[in-house]
C-alpha cells in the first residue's frame, strides 16, 4: 500500500479567472539534513486546468511522436520525454493552443505571487511518458536548473499504480507520493527531492520549468543559487555543486569549487552532498580513496540511496577499502531495496553468478526483473539470457517468445547488445527482412558486428540478392574497426573474386597495408563485439572486476554474451584472449614472411 501525502492546511485562492483551494504542505529539511532547519513547501491547487483541457491534453501527447530516447540527465536511461517549450519559445502549436493562455493568466500569476517573484518566467515546459516496458521510474531528485517547478497531472490516477512522489527523509521509506488528477497541478521549487515510481499502467505529465527572471530564461542561467547558496541552504549548495561539476547553467566547469560546494553542504549533514564528495575525491587528479570511502561510508550509513550503491562499488573495486564481495552484495542490496534501478540489475547478476552470495537463480530473477519491469534495459536484456537459460539442457524447450519479447524491450530502448542478440535471434528463425532491419540500423550507427553481419548477408544472398561488392564494402567497414571475423571473410571474398587485380585493389582501397604505420595499430585483434566476450561464467566476474566507481557519470558498461551457447555458436563463446597482433597484410589474406 502506497503512502499518500494527507492533506493538511487548506487556503482558498483566486488568481484570475481561477477560483479553488491550496493545500500546502511544510516539508522539515532537517529529516534529511540534520543541520538543517529549514522547511521546503509544496502546493496542490485541484483542478487549476480544466478537466476538459487535461483531457484535450492527454489526447494529443499520446499522439506525439516527439518521444525522445537520449539519456535523461538525472539517471541516463532513455528520457521518453519532449519539450514544447524551449528556453521561453513555444515549438508545438497544438500545445501551445491549449495552454499558453493557461500558463500566462493562472499559472505564472500564482507562481508570482507565492514565490514572492514578480519577474518569475516560464522557461521550458516537457512532457513525460512512463508506460509499462520503457521507463517506469523518475529516480529521486532535484529540479536543480527551475526555481520553481510545476507538474500538471494529465493521466486518471485509475490508469496507474503509483505516481510522483516526495521524499522527506534519506530513506526511500518516506516517500509519499501525491495523487494527482487530470488538472490538478502541483507546485514546488528547487529544493524539494521527489521522483516517479510506477508500478502498474500509464502515466502522461506535463511539467513547467520556471526561472526567476526573463534574462535567466534566456541566458539558460540559474542566479536565484547565488543568493540561496548565500543563506548557506544545503539543497542550495548541493545543485550549485552539481552545476559546477558539470558545467551547465551557464557555469564553467570547476570541479575544485563543486568539491567545495558539496564539502559545506556534506558537513551540515547534507548525505547527497557527502556521496557526490565522495565520488569526486575518488575521480581528483590525486585522487584519496580513503576520503572518498569514509564520506561513501557515512552516507550510505544514514540511508542515501547513491551512496549505499556507491560503496557497494567502492568494495567491489577495493577502492579505498579492502575489497570485499560479501560487503559489496551487501550494500548493493540496501540500494536495490530502496528501489535503484542499477543495484537491482548488478545484484541480480552477482545472484546468477555467486559472487558476494550464494548463488541463488530466484534470487537473481526477482532482482533482475524488478529492475526490468521498470524500464531498465540492461536487466531487460539480461532476463532474457535468463528466460534462455532456464531451459539450458534442453535447448529445444526454451521458450524464444519469451526471449524475443525481452529482447525488443531493451533493443526498442536503444540497447546495442539487445540488438544484435535479436538480429541474431530472428536470423535463425529464418526472419531476414527482421533481422537485416537490425543490422543495417546498427550498421549505420558504425556498429563492426552489425556490419559484418550485414556483409555475410550480401554475400550468400540471404534476406537480399547476392551482392558481392556490397558485402566486400561491408566486410572492409568492419575489418577496418579491428573485426576478426570480418577480416578474414574479407580475404576470402576478395581472394574468391576472381583475383582480378581490379577487385584487389577494392579490398586494398579499404584496408590497404600501404597505409601510413600509426594506422595500423586499428588492426590490432578485437574479440568480436557481440559473442566476444567471454564465457558467461566469467562474465560478471569482469563485470566486477570492471565496476567504475563513476557510475554516478556513468552507469556500468553493458557486457556482451552469448544467447546461442549451446548451439552451433559454442565455438564463439568459450573465453578468447586475442592472439598476437596482426598486421594489415595478414588482414587481408597475406601470410606473415
Ligand atoms: O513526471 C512527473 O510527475 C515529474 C517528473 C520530474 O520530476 C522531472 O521531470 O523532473
Ligand atoms: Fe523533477
Amino acid at each position: 500500500a502506497l503512502k499518500l501525502l494527507l492533506e493538511p492546511e487548506e487556503r482558498p485562492i483566486k488568481i484570475g479567472a481561477f477560483q479553488g483551494v491550496e493545500h500546502r504542505w511544510n516539508v522539515n529539511k532537517s529529516l534529511r539534513v540534520r543541520g538543517s532547519n529549514g522547511t521546503v513547501s509544496c502546493m496542490k491547487i485541484p483542478g487549476m486546468l480544466p478537466r476538459e483541457t487535461a483531457s484535450r491534453l492527454l489526447s494529443l501527447v499520446k499522439g506525439s511522436a516527439a518521444y525522445d530516447l537520449e539519456p535523461d540527465s538525472v539517471d541516463q536511461m532513455p528520457s521518453f520525454e519532449f519539450y514544447p517549450m524551449v528556453a521561453g519559445k513555444w515549438v508545438d502549436e497544438a500545445l501551445k493552443d491549449e495552454l499558453d493562455a493557461f500558463a500566462q493568466t493562472v499559472l505564472l500569476p500564482y507562481v508570482r505571487q507565492v514565490y514572492r517573484c514578480s519577474h518569475c518566467t516560464l522557461a521550458d515546459i516537457l512532457v513525460r511518458r512512463y508506460v509499462a516496458g520503457e521507463r517506469r521510474t523518475h529516480q529521486l531528485h532535484f529540479d536543480s536548473h527551475a526555481f520553481v517547478t510545476v507538474v500538471l497531472g494529465l493521466s486518471d490516477p485509475s490508469e496507474f499504480e503509483g505516481g510522483l512522489y516526495i521524499q522527506s527523509g534519506p530513506n526511500a521509506s518516506s516517500r509519499e507520493f501525491v495523487p494527482l488528477e487530470p488538472g490538478d497541478v502541483f507546485v514546488h521549487s528547487f529544493d524539494l527531492q521527489h521522483g516517479v515510481r510506477l508500478w502498474k499502467g500509464t502515466r502522461y505529465s506535463l511539467v513547467f520549468w520556471i526561472k526567476t527572471s526573463l534574462q535567466a530564461v534566456v541566458d539558460g542561467t540559474a542566479p536565484w543559487y547565488e543568493v540561496a547558496a548565500g543563506r548557506r541552504d544545503p539543497d542550495a549548495l548541493f545543485n550549485l555543486a552539481g552545476q559546477y561539476l558539470e558545467g551547465t547553467s551557464g557555469r564553467d566547469a570547476n570541479p575544485k569549487k563543486a568539491a567545495e560546494l558539496y564539502e559545506q553542504a556534506a558537513a551540515m549533514g547534507h548525505l547527497g552532498a557527502q556521496t557526490h564528495l565522495g565520488l569526486l575525491l575518488a575521480e581528483a587528479d590525486g585522487p584519496d580513496l580513503t576520503a572518498s570511502a569514509r564520506w561513501l561510508q557515512s552516507a550510505a550509513k544514514a540511508g542515501d540511496v547513491l551512496g549505499q550503491k556507491s560503496l557497494a562499488f567502492a568494495y567491489a573495486n577495493g577502492q579505498g577499502v579492502q575489497q570485499n564481495l560479501t560487503r559489496s552484495a551487501k550494500w548493493m542490496a540496501r540500494a536495490a531495496e530502496q528501489d535503484d534501478l542499477e543495484a537491482a540489475y548488478v545484484l541480480g547478476t552477482m545472484y546468477l553468478h555467486g559472487q558476494g552470495v550464494k548463488v541463488s537463480r530466484p534470487q537473481a530473477e526477482r532482482w533482475l526483473r524488478q529492475s526490468a519491469e521498470a524500464g531498465y534495459a540492461e536487466a531487460q536484456r539480461e532476463m532474457a539470457l535468463f528466460e534462455k537459460d532456464k531451459a539450458s539442457n534442453s535447448p529445444e524447450e526454451v521458450n524464444f517468445t519469451a526471449v524475443a519479447a525481452w529482447l525488443q524491450l531493451a533493443a526498442r530502448q536503444g540497447d546495442r547488445e539487445a540488438r544484435l542478440l535479436l538480429a541474431d535471434l530472428y536470423s535463425r528463425q529464418n526472419r531476414h527482412t527482421d533481422a537485416l532491419q537490425l543490422w543495417r540500423k546498427l550498421a549505420k550507427l558504425g556498429d563492426a558486428q552489425a556490419q559484418w553481419q550485414l556483409g555475410k548477408c550480401y554475400a550468400e544472398g540471404r534476406g537480399t540478392k547476392a551482392k558481392p561488392k556490397k558485402a566486400l564494402a561491408f566486410f572492409s567497414k568492419a575489418a577496418a574497426q579491428g573485426h576478426e571475423e570480418a577480416a578474414q571473410d574479407l580475404s576470402r571474398i576478395s581472394g574468391s573474386m576472381k583475383t582480378r587485380k581490379g577487385s584487389m585493389r577494392v579490398a586494398h582501397g579499404e584496408i590497404s597495408p600501404r597505409r601510413p604505420q600509426s594506422d595500423v595499430s586499428h588492426w590490432l585483434p578485437m574479440p568480436s563485439p557481440s559473442c566476444s566476450s567471454l564465457h558467461k561464467a566469467e562474465q560478471g566476474f569482469i563485470a566486477i572486476a570492471t565496476l567504475s566507481l563513476k557510475l554516478r557519470m556513468s552507469p556500468m558498461q553493458p557486457f556482451a554474451c552469448c544467447l546461442f551457447a549451446h548451439t552451433e555458436r559454442d565455438r564463439d563463446c568459450q573465453p578468447r584472449h586475442p592472439p598476437g597482433p596482426v598486421t594489415a597484410y595478414e588482414a587481408i589474406g597475406g601470410t606473415k614472411s
